[in-house]
């Protein structure tokens, strides 16, 4: 099942184009890592696909399946200084569906408890988020996204500023949801890491283009890698 699909895709800020003429797809069960140098493009396409700026024109299908997209934007000093416990963090991602009820339903205290345990953070869920280690911050945010998303998780920059053994392990529990079924949708500047578990790569190229969209297997005999700096 396609989940997301653009054709000659047009993203940008106040309808002045950053990156030009997009064309990939996201299926069912893919992992997509998007690489490109700095300023490329990836978050402000990451930004599109999540609904947060518009597109600048050209064509982007998103499946109702997956209307609701879990989104853990590149981390800010202010959410690492989150005033909450990480129980309220996590439980934050349903807030979409909560509409004109002031509290959280049965359910959605369910949904939280059960990405809290998905990730390895239930035995924190008391604890204030802004005393845990960065690792286990990111683990928060992440199953707050999980909270949000209906099958497909968007992920920006998840492992900046974890030190490798977080980083790695960050790197295995997003694997480990995909093999469960979560299509993932990851910006990383860690290439030589990020590379071992996607399906498939989409490279942005320097002249705001893209260089490539394709299998992982079809990437590696590219030589574009070779092209980030
Ligand atoms: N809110 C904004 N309004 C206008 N231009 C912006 C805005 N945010 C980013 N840009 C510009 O868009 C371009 C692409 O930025 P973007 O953050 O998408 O790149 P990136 O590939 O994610 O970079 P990095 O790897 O450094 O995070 C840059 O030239 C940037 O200055």
């Amino acid at each position: 099942m396609s989940l997301l699909k653009a054709s000659k895709l047009n993203v940008g800020y106040d309808k002045k184009v950053i990156v030009h003429d997009l064309d990939f797809c996201v299926n069912e069960g893919d992992y997509l890592c998007i690489l490109g140098s700095n300023g490329a493009g990836k978050s402000t396409l990451m930004k599109t696909i999540a609904g947060l700026i518009p597109k600048v024109s050209g064509q982007l299908d998103i499946n109702n399946f997956v209307k609701r997209v879990g989104y853990l934007p590149q981390q800010s000093i202010v959410q690492k200084d989150f005033p909450a416990s990480v129980y309220e963090v996590v439980i934050s991602g349903c807030i979409s569906g909560l509409g004109l009820r002031p509290f959280f339903n049965k359910k959605e205290k369910e949904t939280a408890y059960m990405n809290m345990k998905r990730t390895g953070i239930y035995e924190l869920k008391n604890k204030c988020y802004r005393n845990l280690s960065g690792g286990q911050q990111q683990r928060v945010l992440l199953a707050r996204a999980l909270c949000s998303a209906s099958g497909l998780l968007m992920l920006d920059e998840p492992v900046n500023g974890l030190d490798p053994k977080a980083a790695k392990d960050m790197y295995e529990l997003i694997a480990g949801l995909n093999k469960e079924g979560v299509a993932i949708i990851m910006v990383s500047h860690d290439v030589k890491s990020a590379l071992q578990y996607p399906s498939h790569i989409l490279h942005l190229g320097k002249e705001h283009k893209q260089l490539f969209f394709g299998s992982i297997k079809d990437y590696e005999n590219t030589g574009y890698l070779e092209k980030l700096g």
